[in-house]
């Protein structure tokens, strides 16, 4: 997978590269990312990239055209069957269906806009897609890119050591995750649950999926109502809603 990223900041997509997970995928090769400063493609001897909104009122909008040279420089680089996408909240929610939609483009551009933001003939000229990673405005579209990013190389094959698994990360099954717990088995009269210490693998996944419902009930029951819960999952809440006394 080639990502590209259209920002007037590439030193933020550092971040990425710095450890972890992503940081080991992108020197495996795993994916290559790549950034274009549209700074680097402005016409005007200040190099300017944004100017006055037609229309009056706070703030500056970005110009299309060095934004509009860099997208070309980028696709001339990426591939001309690159998906082009602009993070903005009014985009599309970005999720765990958003995750296996972007994966399906091996070649993406992720244009992150400044300022107010960019003109509108670029979003319909130039831009496929917008997404959001919520209902908030950010200072640029850069963090909301790093984000997607770094979800997206949890599903790359060999991304994850053979102890890890995306399949089972929370959100994965559209249940939130169970609770973790590591060393010490006690800590200020806190005990970790008996059944992570039985060694009994099988009774361990079944209260784990047993929590992890439990956990989804209490504080997303919206999420539930989405799934059509098995039998065995029924009894699983049913379960955790009696040992709760709710
Ligand atoms: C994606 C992008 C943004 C954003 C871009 N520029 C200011 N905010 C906010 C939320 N999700």
């Amino acid at each position: 997978m080639h990502i590209g990223v259209i920002t007037l900041f590439p030193q933020m997509l550092d971040a990425l590269r710095c450890g972890g997970i992503t940081a080991r995928a992108l020197e495996r090769g795993l994916l290559q990312l790549s950034t274009w400063n549209p700074r680097d493609f402005t016409h005007n001897k200040h190099r300017r990239v944004d100017d006055r909104p037609y229309g009056g009122g706070p703030g500056m909008v970005m110009q299309v055209q060095p934004l509009r040279t860099a997208i070309q420089m980028a696709i001339s680089v990426l591939g001309q069957d690159t998906h082009v996408i602009y993070l903005s909240p009014q985009g599309r929610r970005f999720d765990q269906n958003g995750v296996q939609t972007l994966l399906n483009y091996p070649r993406l551009l992720m244009v992150a806009g400044r300022y107010e933001g960019i003109d509108e003939r670029l979003i319909e000229q130039d831009i496929d897609e917008e997404w959001s990673i919520g209902d908030y405005v950010l200072s640029g579209g850069e963090l909301a890119a790093m984000v997607i990013i770094d979800a997206l190389i949890r599903w790359l094959p060999q991304a994850l050591g053979h102890q890890e698994s995306a399949t089972t990360d929370s959100f994965y099954n559209g249940l939130l995750d169970h609770p973790h717990y590591t060393r010490p088995e006690e800590l200020a009269g806190q005990k970790v649950p008996a059944i992570l210490l039985s060694g009994n693998h099988a009774q361990i996944a079944r209260w784990r999926h047993k929590q992890a419902l439990g956990k989804t009930w209490r504080r997303c029951p919206q999420l539930l109502e989405q799934l059509e819960l098995t039998a065995e999952q029924q009894q699983l809440l049913t379960e955790f809603i009696t040992e709760q006394g709710e």
